[in-house]
C-alpha cells in the first residue's frame, strides 16, 4: 500500500496513426474536445494552409527552406514526406511537455511513427485502421481533396501500411467516429491507471517498461 503522495510521473506519449483516409485527424479532433487533459503536439508542414487552417494551431505551416534547416538543427523528433509534402513533430514542445508530466498526442503518420517508436519504446501506440478498405476508398473519395491518382497511390499503400499493425501496442477500428474515440479515452484511462500501478510497485515491472 501506499500511504504517502506518489512520486510525479513522467507524462505519457500517445501515438495515433495508421492509412491515409482512415478518419485520424477527425478522431484527434474529436478526443481533443473532450476533457482528457492532454497536450495536443502540433506539427510543422511544408503543404499550404487549406481555408480556415490557422498557422499554429492545426499546423506550423512552413517554408520548404525552413524546415530543412530545422531538420538539420535537429529541432524535430521525426520528420517524413507524405505523399507531397513534409511533415514534422517539434522535439521541444514534447519533451518539455513530457518532462513536466504532461501527457503528449501525436496524430502522425505510419513512418513518423515508426521512428518515434525507435526514440520512446515506452510510448503508447495505437493504430486506427478503417473497417475494410472499401470503406477506406469511400472515405478518401468523401474528402474529396485528391485526385483520382492520388487516391491510387494512397491505396496502393493500404496492404503494406496495414501490416504495420503489429508494431502497434493497439488496434482501433473507426468504424462509427464516437465509438472509435470512446476506445481511444479508454485506452488513455488504462494507460495512465497501468502507470500508476507501476509506481507504487503494484507490478514487478519498472515504470516506464512495458
Ligand atoms: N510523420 C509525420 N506525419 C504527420 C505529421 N503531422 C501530420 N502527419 C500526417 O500527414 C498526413 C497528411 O496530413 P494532412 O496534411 O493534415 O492531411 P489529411 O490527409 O487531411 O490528414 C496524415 O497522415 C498525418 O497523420 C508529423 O508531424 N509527422
Ligand atoms: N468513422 C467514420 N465514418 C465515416 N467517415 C469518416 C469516419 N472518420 C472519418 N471520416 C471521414 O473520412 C475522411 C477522411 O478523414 P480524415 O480525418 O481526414 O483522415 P486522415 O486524417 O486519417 O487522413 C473525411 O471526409 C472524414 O470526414
Amino acid at each position: 500500500m501506499h500511504d504517502g503522495v506518489l512520486p510525479k510521473r513522467k507524462g505519457i506519449l500517445f501515438v495515433i496513426s495508421g492509412p491515409s483516409g482512415v478518419g485520424k485527424g477527425t478522431l484527434k479532433d474529436t478526443l481533443l474536445k473532450q476533457q482528457i487533459d492532454i497536450q495536443y503536439s502540433v506539427s510543422a508542414t511544408t503543404r499550404p494552409p487549406r481555408p480556415g487552417e490557422v498557422h499554429g494551431e492545426h499546423y506550423f505551416f512552413l517554408s520548404k527552406d525552413t524546415f530543412c534547416q530545422l531538420v538539420e538543427q535537429g529541432e524535430f523528433l521525426e520528420w517524413a514526406l507524405v505523399y507531397d509534402h513534409y511533415y514534422g513533430t517539434p522535439r521541444s514542445f514534447v519533451l518539455e511537455n513530457l518532462q513536466k508530466g504532461q501527457d503528449v498526442l501525436l496524430e502522425i503518420d505510419i513512418q513518423g511513427a515508426r521512428q518515434i517508436r525507435h526514440q520512446f519504446p515506452e510510448g503508447v501506440f495505437i493504430f486506427i485502421a478503417p473497417p475494410d478498405v472499401q470503406e477506406l476508398a469511400r472515405r478518401l473519395r468523401k474528402r474529396g481533396k485528391d485526385s483520382i491518382e492520388a487516391i491510387e497511390k494512397r491505396l496502393s499503400s493500404y496492404a503494406e501500411e496495414m501490416a504495420q499493425l503489429q508494431h502497434y501496442d493497439y488496434l482501433v477500428v473507426n468504424d462509427r467516429v464516437e465509438a472509435a474515440a470512446e476506445k481511444l479515452v479508454a485506452i488513455m484511462v488504462a494507460e495512465r491507471c497501468r502507470v500508476t500501478r507501476l509506481i507504487r510497485g503494484e507490478d514487478n515491472e519498472t515504470a516506464f517498461d512495458k
